[in-house]
């Protein structure tokens, strides 16, 4: 019996989120301690079993249309001997915060068809499959998450740069799920909207954000924890600007600051979603995660910067 096996993992996007769509630079880090794992068994049923759906594929429901899509395009490319199977999703990240569950999932998927079939896996064949996916997902995307859940290290991208980088940086960020679903595809057709109406405006902001990215940068190579946090605050005053906050997520980002964060944001699509908040010790950060759920915060997570100091191992 065939069996087949893919893992990936999500991502949070530390600055340039929409402004990347737009060709401007942005900084995503791995988030290798969510870990999203897909099984893939030879089985007549022809199953998918996931958090969100168990039943047959070919009834998969269209909010998991990007699954569905790329089953069926795998399949079809893959499957000479048109072979059943059962497909288990394993993974802990929340839907629509701006995790990179989409590309997690498409990654691994990819991953654990290709395993399934004894074939080898190019990065660029990988990049291909996950970006169709999460244009159906999510409408045209930038290809940010697709390379960040692929990748052990931070990612720089922008429409002329893929670099993949280390820092020394002793901060913590600290992730808060507001638990509101943040619909990429909607926030980024509406910015669009609001480009097309106001060039001039939308544009400075979104180039704003460019200019907090390569800030970022530097900060995190010269482990410039308070300018980083200034950045943070800048980058989320342009972020709501551009209609992407909610009281929720800005609750959140101030409880953090309360606590004592050197600062915080909305990270990924927004309008939702969850928030990043960075502290200098992991003391602060234990205290920021308290404050973000006595706020509401439906899951918390503490990533240490440090491990980005050097290419962690995934597998
Ligand atoms: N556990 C899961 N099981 C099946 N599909 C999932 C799962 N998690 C995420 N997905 C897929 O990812 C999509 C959500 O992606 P998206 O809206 O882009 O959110 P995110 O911001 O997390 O990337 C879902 O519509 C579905 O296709
Ligand atoms: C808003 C955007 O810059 C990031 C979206 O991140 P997420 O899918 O919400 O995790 C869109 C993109 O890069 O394609």
């Amino acid at each position: 019996m065939l069996k087949g096996i893919g893992k990936s993992h999500g991502k949070t996007i530390i600055m340039g989120e929409h402004a990347v769509v737009y060709g401007y630079p942005a900084i995503a880090v791995p988030l290798v301690s969510i870990p999203v794992i897909v099984k893939i068994k030879q089985n007549p049923e022809n199953i998918l079993s996931s958090k969100y759906y168990v039943g047959k594929i070919s009834q998969i429901p269209d909010t998991l249309s990007g699954v569905k899509y790329l089953i069926e395009l795998l399949d079809e490319h893959l499957n000479k001997d048109k072979i059943n199977y059962a497909i288990s999703i394993d993974s802990n990240l929340p839907i629509e915060r701006g995790l990179g569950s989409s590309a997690a999932i498409a990654a691994a998927l990819t991953r654990a068809f290709f395993d399934l079939f004894d074939q080898s896996l190019e990065t660029e064949t990988l990049l291909e499959y996950v970006n169709k996916s999460e244009t159906v997902t999510h409408g045209k995307a930038s290809g940010l998450d697709a390379l960040t859940v692929i990748s052990n290290e931070p990612v720089l991208y922008s429409k002329d740069t893929i670099e993949h980088f280390n820092f020394s940086s002793d901060g913590f960020i600290v992730i808060g799920d507001s638990g509101v679903k943040g619909k990429t595809k909607e926030t980024v057709a509406d910015v669009h909207k609001m480009y097309q109406t106001d060039k001039a405006t939308i544009g400075a902001y979104l180039e704003q954000l460019g200019t907090c990215t390569s800030t970022t940068k530097k900060s995190l190579i010269n482990n410039k924890l308070r300018l980083l946090g200034q950045t943070f605050d800048q980058a989320n005053a342009t972020l709501t600007k551009l209609n992407l906050a909610i009281p929720k997520t800005d609750q959140l980002i101030a409880a953090a600051k309360n606590a004592g964060s050197l600062g915080g944001k909305i990270t990924g699509g927004g309008r939702g979603g969850c928030i990043i908040a960075l502290a200098k010790s992991l003391n602060n950060a234990t205290m920021v995660q308290k404050a973000l759920i006595k706020n509401g915060a439906e899951q918390t997570w503490i990533q240490p910067l440090s491990i980005y100091a050097e290419e962690t191992d995934v597998d």
